[in-house]
Formats: structure tokens, sequence, C-alpha cells
């Protein structure tokens, strides 16, 4: 039997109507959402505290990658609005992961935010990592597992990967790290612009323990629909 793994909703809408319009249509069958750059840089916290107002948890995925210092203070701001994730790039290296885990402490309500280290993006595949990073001599799969043990050095809870990474992750790192899998699709579902994706059945048999829901429920003619058809998948 697999592990209970979490659905994350994720509101790429550029403004609050349409994040209200998503979660109400959404109704019951979720209560995880992600607001990420799009949403976050047109509502700012305020559609963070909303989230909360309705009973939600909420992913605020800003990738973070800056200066330690910096780091620090924006996990703590994000903490305090009442996030239970935020990702920070685990390219920023160990020092700066370190400084959000620690920022992310500072926090209230509750200290509760953990903190997530993206590896390689779902939407790059071998060759965009040798254009983007210079590494021609690495898999995709070396290189999450390289950035995985940062994270783990660091102190993050867990990791952001494609599904295709999940299962090598899971058997060098057990439950150390938590597995956030995104490029999720129906079986049969495009996949638009990423490169690495995976139906929600197979990335929990990975190892997943969140997976992010995009255009696969938010796209869909029915979003309530494909919302229980994950949690079928799920089952
Ligand atoms: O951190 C993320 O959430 C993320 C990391 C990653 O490597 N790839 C990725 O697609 N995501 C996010 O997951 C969602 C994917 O959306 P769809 O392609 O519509 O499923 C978007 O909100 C992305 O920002």
């Amino acid at each position: 039997m697999t592990a209970v793994v979490i659905p994350i909703v994720a509101l790429d809408v550029s403004d609050r109507a349409g994040a209200e319009a998503m979660v109400r249509r959404l109704g019951d069958s979720c209560s995880f959402y992600k607001v990420g750059l799009e949403l976050f840089a047109a509502e700012g916290p305020s559609v963070v505290a909303w989230l909360r107002d309705q009973g939600k948890e909420v992913f605020v995925d800003l990738k973070l990658h800056d200066i330690p210092n910096t780091v620090r203070g924006a996990a703590r701001s994000v903490a305090r609005h009442g996030a239970s994730l935020l990702t920070v790039h685990a390219s920023g290296g160990r020092e700066m992961i370190a400084a959000a885990v620690d920022g992310a402490n500072d926090g209230e309500p509750g200290g509760g935010c953990a903190i997530l280290g993206v590896t390689i993006l779902t939407s790059m595949d071998a060759s965009g990592v040798e254009e983007a990073w210079g590494r021609s001599s690495v898999t995709v799969e070396d290189e999450v597992l390289r950035l995985a043990g940062l994270v783990a050095t660091g102190g993050g809870a867990g990791i952001v990967c494609s599904g295709h990474e999940a299962a090598p992750v899971r058997a060098a790192f057990g439950d150390r790290l938590g597995l956030l899998i995104p490029g999720i699709r129906l079986p049969g579902g495009a996949a638009h612009d990423q490169r690495r994706v995976m139906t929600p059945a197979a990335a929990a048999a990975a190892g997943a323990r969140w997976l992010i829901l995009g255009r696969a429920v938010t796209a869909a003619d029915d979003p309530a629909a494909a919302m229980a058809a994950v949690h079928a998948a799920l089952r």
C-alpha cells in the first residue's frame, strides 16, 4: 500500500477573482493550494490570508534564489503569512537553504513552514540542463540526486523533482526528504511545456508525498471531475 499522498492544486491565475473562482469550483475536493509567482506578484500575501481563512493549507512557491541573508528574511515573512510550504532553488547552495530553514522557523504562527529545494525543473530535459548548466557529462537523475544532497545537508524538509527521479531519490534518502512532484498529467493528457511528466498513480507509487496539479485540473472542462479522477487514482 502506498503512503498518503497530498494533491495540491496550483492557482496559476492572474488575480484573486480567478483564484476564488477555482477554489469555489473545487469545493471540498481540494484542501491545499499553491500560490506561485504569477498570483503572488499580482495579489501579494492577501491571497494567502484569504486561502487560510477558507481553511486551506497554502504552498507559497516563490523559488527563492539569493544570498542567505535575503532568503532568510523572505522565508521568515512567508512563514508569518501562514504558508505550510515554501520553495527555494537548491542550486542556491547549502548555506542559502539553511538560512531559509532558519528564517521559516522564526515565523509565526506555528513555525510550520517547511522548506523544499527545487532541483531540476520539470520543463527541462537533459539537453536543456546541458545548455543552461553547462554539464554534459551528467544525467538529470545524477543532478537531482546531487542537489537533493544539498537540501538534506542544509536542513530542508524535501525537494521538488519530476516523478522520474522520485524512486532514485527515495532509494538514496528514504524518508529524510519529502518529494513534491509537479508535471502531473492524467493518463493521455497533454504535456504542454513540460518535459518530464507522470500520472498521479505512477508518481504516488514512486514515492511522492505531494503532487502538484496544474492544468490537468485547472484547464479541464470540469475541474471538479478531474480532481475526482486524481483522488480515485490515489486510492
Ligand atoms: O515548484 C513547482 O511547483 C514546479 C517545479 C517544477 O519543476 N515544475 C513545475 O511545473 N512546477 C510548477 O508546477 C505547476 C505545473 O503546472 P502544469 O504544467 O499546468 O501542471 C506550475 O505551477 C509550475 O510552477
